[in-house]
């Protein structure tokens, strides 16, 4: 295959690229361009870490880390490419003139494409350090984790910081759900199908429910999650995000600003969550020993490093409310956390009931009509609709049946392979296309909506509900929808991890 004209040979340099993000995700995302053959001949990968290492070394850790982490055999021929396109530079992050180091490994004459795979805490000195090597040109494009900063104060911080040296074209702020196939879907879903199109308010809408479960822990990440805790880990960003995704109004083209600037009136439009209102709208919970799949798992506070007396959340449920004219009185209700049953991650759009039941003999109350998208795993679409069974019947009324008309991405699109959401968005930067990365202001207007949750919590000064690990959250997340003569949507996926 030859590689379009578009890609051109990029400098690529990883900070962090010993951490865990780099080798669980990066590093086996950039072999899978290569493998792709998406990757110029040209490009040059250089991972900055603080170890002594040497190029060798380096090398090995990252093909094992590769072979690791994507759990299949490595292609020799690509190996053999990309390994030549890896080189070490041992940096130390907080000592400016470490960076001249960088100048053996890049280019001037080059896009240079720049990953911070670390802490937010250190973006400010990366981007000191390589002002101090002479290497900042209005070229360079960086690449920011998820989260900036723990709060808005100091997410402007750092996005301070950074804006000292590159314009806002120049930073890419990664979520990588974005990248995710399905999360790209809903765009196509919304405003290539005039079905949905024409139907997406609240006229038509009862009720949408965004639900991001993970069967997992928090992996031997204790230090970052227990400061930071499920609101600002997910719902802070990928939450957010998908929420303003389904909510925007049509942008005008598929260009980044369109979209980012529908995705942040939506923003914007999320009604307040205060100390007034906290105790109504909101559930946080922290997971007790418990099983998942048949295993007995350890509670929150017997992990490893653990502190006893933290009152970290790791489960958030939420009411939110999106104060405009097509979304009034349509609650958004979000749910999310870890050591839940299953991995999955699904949006369920329940549309209104039929205002007159024709029915009642064989269905005294017609269900609502439901659009589940199921983001992962078996990611696919699925409407449910009313059916008459087929069929004679002496009294001439009309059985009826609920069926699924269900798209599964799997069987509509066979073997073809799903590409890992980090392969989709480096591939986007390198391309530069901004559309699926955060906005600055967007990034600013999650932070305010969560800090008046975070604060009226605080205030509080109440503990997490407990939930036992392999159940779907505290009973309070239950009673949030009961109360207003709602369920969550039980997920008929087969459970994984
Ligand atoms: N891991 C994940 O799944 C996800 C992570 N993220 C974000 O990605 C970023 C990285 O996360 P993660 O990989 O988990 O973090 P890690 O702590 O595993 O990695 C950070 C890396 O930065 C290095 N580092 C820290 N200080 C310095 C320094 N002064 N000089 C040189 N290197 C330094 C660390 O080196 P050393 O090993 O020597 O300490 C480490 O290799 C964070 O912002 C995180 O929030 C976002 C989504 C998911
Ligand atoms: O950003 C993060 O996401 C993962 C979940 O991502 P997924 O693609 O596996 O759904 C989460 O486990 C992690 O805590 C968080 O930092």
């Amino acid at each position: 295959m030859v590689v379009e004209k578009k890609y051109e040979p990029i400098d690529f340099v990883l900070f962090g690229t010993l951490g865990d993000l780099a080798r669980r995700k990066l590093l086996p995302s950039l072999y899978q361009l290569d493998k792709a053959n998406l990757l110029h001949a040209g490009t040059t990968i250089t991972g900055v870490a603080r170890q002594t290492l040497s190029n060798t070394k380096f090398v090995k850790t990252v093909r094992e880390n590769i072979v690791k982490f994507l759990g299949e055999e490595i292609c020799e021929d690509t190996w053999k490419r990309f390994a030549k396109r890896l080189d070490f530079a041992m940096i130390n992050m907080v000592n400016h003139e470490d960076y001249k180091k960088l100048c053996e490994h890049v280019d001037s004459q080059r896009l240079m494409v720049c990953y911070f795979a670390t802490p937010p805490s250190l973006f400010g000195d990366i981007c000191k350090g390589m002002d101090a090597a002479g290497i900042i040109d209005e070229t360079v494009r960086v690449v920011l984790e998820k989260p900036i900063g723990h709060d808005f104060k100091s997410s402007e911080v750092i996005n301070d910081q950074v804006a000292e040296f590159f314009k806002e074209r120049q930073i890419y702020r990664i979520d990588h759900y974005l990248g995710k196939e399905t999360v790209l879907n809903l765009i196509a879903l919304r405003f290539a199908n005039s079905i949905f199109a024409t139907n997406w308010d609240h006229n038509c809408i009862d009720h949408v429910q965004i639900s991001v479960s993970e069967s997992v822990g928090i992996e031997g990440r204790w230090g970052y999650f227990d400061s930071a805790g499920q609101m600002r880990d997910m719902v802070q960003n990928h939450l957010l995000q998908i929420l303003s995704l389904i909510a925007m109004e049509p942008p005008t083209t598929l260009d980044a600003d369109s979209i980012r600037d529908e995705k942040l009136k939506v923003l914007k439009a999320l009604r307040t969550i205060d100390a007034s209102n906290v105790a109504q709208k909101t559930v946080r919970g922290q997971y007790g020993l418990g099983f998942v799949a048949g295993k007995e798992v350890p509670g929150y506070l017997e992990e490893p490093d653990a502190i006893e007396t933290s009152k970290t959340e790791t489960f958030v449920a939420i009411k939110a409310e999106i104060d405009n004219w097509r979304w009034s009185g349509v609650p958004f209700y979000l749910r999310t956390g870890k050591r839940l049953p299953a991995k999955v991650s699904e949006i369920v759009i329940y549309f209104k009931r039929q205002p007159h039941n024709l029915f009642s003999d064989s269905f005294a109350s017609l269900p609502a009509n439901k659009l589940v998208i199921r983001l992962q795993p078996e990611e696919g679409v699925e409407v449910t609709v009313m059916n008459k069974v087929p069929g004679l019947t002496s009294s001439g009324s009309m059985d009826l049946q609920k069926s699924k008309l269900d798209l599964s991405f799997s069987e509509e699109f066979g073997d073809r392979r799903i590409a890992d959401a980090y392969e989709k968005l480096l591939l986007e930067v390198m391309i530069g296309n901004q559309a699926l990365f955060v906005r600055r202001d967007e990034v600013e207007q999650a932070w305010k909506w969560v800090d008046s949750i975070m604060t009226a919590w605080n205030k509080t000064n109440e503990p997490p509900e407990p939930y036992q690990a392999g159940t779907w959250g505290p009973v309070s997340s239950i009673a949030l929808l009961a109360r207003e003569e709602r369920n969550w949507y039980e997920s008929k996926i087969k459970r994984k991890k």
